[in-house]
């Protein structure tokens, strides 16, 4: 049977690598109870990890620990959610939703994985859940019950916010944009970086000034009511220096390559979905 909810609802892990970590790890920094949260994940690491950082209940296998959870979150890899899934098929107890944080896993897939009765939600977290400002985007099946849609909101709220979307297909956008987004971020900082070390500055300087920029930035952008537009033109001086960085970057492009970035990304979640249902 599973429990009430509120702080004394069930979570089961199926898969307790970063992802699931970093969830993990927010919920008990919010005081979630450790015998509330268990975690099925054969590697002896992930195990190891997962007591360090309070968690009571480690198992193997995925069965074992279903049967009592009012929140199933499926953590594993695209490529073998088909088997890790179908091997607890039926013992999922009424009541229960199982949310998915898997890129490129339809809810037809899951269904088909699980049975077709399962309430399932499809959550797209992103890395910076590991220090607390990760952004979900999530989806309900027609199935899920309002209480089911806060279990899965309260999970993942303690890691950073969330966002509720109203078409299954708008989670690969998701995907396109806060799922995979971290890394362009990051591919832009490497690239700002080594261009500070040609130019002559050592790489922890470079380093420092890159990434305050960035925090500094994205903290800006989003304390401020000012669109992203005009925060760029209030940095741009007329006849000044970053004029000329931003003729730059929109000579050579920067949209149309950010966009092609963008596509090849949700295209690639949009081809797995095909693949993997
Ligand atoms: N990383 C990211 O930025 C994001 C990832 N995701 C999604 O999150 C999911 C997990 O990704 P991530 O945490 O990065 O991956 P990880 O590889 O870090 O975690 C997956 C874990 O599942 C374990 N595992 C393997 N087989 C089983 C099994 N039979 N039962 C239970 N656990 C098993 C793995 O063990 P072992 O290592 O030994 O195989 C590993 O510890 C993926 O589906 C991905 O699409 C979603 C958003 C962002
Ligand atoms: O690259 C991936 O497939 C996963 C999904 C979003 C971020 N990482």
């Amino acid at each position: 049977m599973a429990s009430q909810h509120g702080d004394a609802s069930r979570i089961a892990f199926i898969g307790g690598g970063n992802m699931a970590r970093a969830i993990i790890g927010g919920l008990l920094a919010k005081g979630k109870p450790e015998d509330t949260i268990a975690v099925a994940d054969p590697s002896p690491d992930a195990q190891r990890a997962l007591v360090e950082m309070g968690v009571t209940r480690t198992v193997d296998d995925a069965g074992a620990i279903v049967s009592d959870a009012d929140l199933i979150v499926l953590a594993v890899k695209p490529q073998i959610m088909r088997a890790v899934a179908s091997g607890f098929r039926g013992t999922i107890p009424e009541g229960t939703v199982v949310m998915s944080i898997a890129a490129g896993i339809s809810v037809k897939a899951l269904k088909s994985y699980l049975g077709e009765d399962v309430a399932i939600v499809r959550c797209m977290p992103n890395t910076p859940a590991l220090v607390g400002r990760g952004v979900a985007g999530l989806y309900a099946d027609a199935g899920v019950s309002a209480l089911q849609r806060d279990l899965a909101t309260d999970a993942m709220a303690a890691v950073g916010s969330t966002l509720w979307v109203d078409h299954e297909t708008d989670i690969d956008t998701v995907i396109a944009v806060s799922g995979s987004g971290p890394a362009y971020f990051f591919a832009f900082m490497e690239a700002m970086i080594n261009v500070a070390v040609e130019m002559g500055m050592d790489r922890k300087t470079a380093t420092d000034l890159t990434l305050q920029t960035a925090l500094g930035a994205a903290t800006l952008a989003s304390s401020v009511e000012i669109s992203v537009s005009d925060l760029r033109r209030n940095v741009s001086s007329p006849g000044g220096t970053t004029e000329q960085a931003v003729k730059a970057f929109q000579e050579g492009g920067l949209e149309t390559l950010v966009r092609e970035a963008m596509l090849a990304c949700k295209s690639r979640a949009e081809v797995m979905t095909k693949e993997l249902e």
